[in-house]
């Protein structure tokens, strides 16, 4: 039998013995891939009794691939990802200002890797700057392949610039860039098709995992076309597509304007007590301020590139930090996905064996759902729980713990096996 992951109608098949590329990462990345990938092969042997078992196949990229093959993100990497369908990955460097772009959000828009997925939710034990941090139980759908993330930028003072500065002036009588000789110029693309297949997504999500909610992030009271398109596609995406299954708040508004308040009150509840997902939006402000105050509110989380990004960190203090919040990216219709840490490379900590593991080990666990090898994946979330409560933790919480016993990442992975 071929060890190649397939998707057949839909539906992935997963040989016992798949070939799973992996890239290694710049930074911290060896110590937490070797830490990682040692505590998933250690649960997926205890789960199975050694009838699966994972290939690792090595794909280079970042520094490491450019020291070997003079190239960032080589093709072969691309094209052995492609054939295997699914790859997990450390982090990767990206220079600020100048020099490269990145090469993780290359690889999102190389692949079509349309949706950016992170679950943030809380563990048992672990520190946090929240008074209720087990309030938080979000799952965020980030857009990974538009917005000003597509890297269609110009410098201040360059050709293209002044030309696109000038083309808007003349053509289209703008007169608000304030300092058009110094502007350096960004285009920020955000599209119907982009926005629904991720809105569906979320609440396909929503749909099979049971939430209650799907609420789409947005500035779209400033970015009007862009922002205020996301939101107006995603609605109107609910409608068309799961009418059966959702009440969105812009039909509580149409009620409310011919029917009044207390209509559209009953519409909603009655709408709620028949199960469906309650489809609203927030603007990014001050969703950012309520996902502090009353986290319970929200469920699954809709929202483009950036506010994503942004997002995705604040949340991930809420629970613990960025050491241990976990991610993917996934295109449902043809299959690939790369699961990947939410955090960088952090340099200062590069060859310490220091930083916590969990983000990476738990980008991991999300693998092991997705290939539906359930047991293992259960086996090392019960792990990490159990270890963390026993405070054996890496610095990251050491830190913020009382008693703690602070062990390296290695350690902290000989830990985890231990406990599995
Ligand atoms: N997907 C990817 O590959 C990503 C890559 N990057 C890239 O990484 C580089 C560095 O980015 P930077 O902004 O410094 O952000 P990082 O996420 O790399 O690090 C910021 C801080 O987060 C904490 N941290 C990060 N990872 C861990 C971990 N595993 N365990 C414990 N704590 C952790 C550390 O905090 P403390 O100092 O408090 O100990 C660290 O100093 C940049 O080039 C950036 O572009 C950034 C994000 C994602
Ligand atoms: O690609 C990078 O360097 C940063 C990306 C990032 O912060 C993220 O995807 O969360
Ligand atoms: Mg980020």
């Amino acid at each position: 039998m071929s060890n190649k992951i397939v998707v057949e109608n839909g539906v992935l098949n997963v040989p016992n013995n798949p070939v799973i590329p992996f890239i290694e990462g710049d930074g911290i990345g060896p110590d937490i891939w070797a830490a990682a990938s040692r505590v998933i092969d250690a649960a997926v042997e205890k789960a199975y009794n050694g009838e699966k078992k994972i290939e690792w196949l090595e794909v280079l990229a970042g520094e490491k691939a450019f020291n070997q093959t003079g190239e960032w993100l080589p093709q072969e990497t691309l094209d052995k990802i492609n054939e295997y369908l699914i790859a997990i990955k450390g982090p990767l460097t990206t220079p600020i200002g100048g020099g490269i772009r990145s090469l993780n959000v290359a690889l999102r828009q190389q692949l079509d890797l349309y949706v950016c997925l992170r679950p943030v939710r809380h563990f048992d034990g672990v520190p946090s700057p929240v008074k209720r941090p087990e309030d938080v139980d979000m799952v965020i759908f980030r857009e990974n392949t538009e917005d000003i993330y597509a890297g269609i930028e110009f410098e201040s003072g360059s050709e293209q610039a002044q030309k696109i500065i000038n083309f808007l002036q003349t053509e289209f009588g703008v007169n608000k860039i304030r300092f058009p000789e110094t502007s350096g110029i960004g285009v920020k693309p955000v599209s119907k098709e982009g926005t629904e297949r991720l809105v569906r997504s979320a609440i396909e999500y929503a749909i099979n995992h049971k939430r209650p909610s799907v609420t789409l992030v947005h500035k779209g009271n400033i970015m009007k076309f862009t922002e205020g398109g996301f939101k107006k596609w995603g609605y109107e995406l609910a409608e068309k597509e799961f009418a059966d299954q959702t009440f969105t708040w812009n039909q509580y508004d149409a009620i409310k304007a011919e029917q009044g308040e207390e209509a559209a009150n009953k519409a909603q509840a009655d709408a709620l007590a028949a199960g469906k997902i309650l489809v609203k939006d927030s603007i990014a402000d001050i969703f950012l301020q309520q996902i502090l105050t009353r986290p319970n509110e929200f469920d699954v989380v809709a929202t483009m590139n950036l506010n994503g990004d942004y997002i995705s960190d604040a949340l991930a203090a809420q629970v613990g930090g960025i050491g241990i919040a976990p991610g993917a990216n996934i295109n449902y219709v043809t299959g690939h996905a790369i699961f990947e840490a939410t955090h960088g490379t952090a340099p200062k900590y590069a060859g310490q064996d220091k930083v916590n593991p969990s983000s990476v080990l738990l980008s991991g666990v999300l693998m092991l759902e997705h290939l539906g090898w359930q047991e293992a994946a259960d086996m090392v979330t019960k792990s990490v729980e159990k270890t963390i409560s026993s405070k054996v933790v890496t610095y990251d919480f050491a830190r913020l713990m009382d008693g703690a016993k602070e062990v390296k990442c290695s350690e902290f992975a000989t830990e985890l096996i231990k406990n599995l």
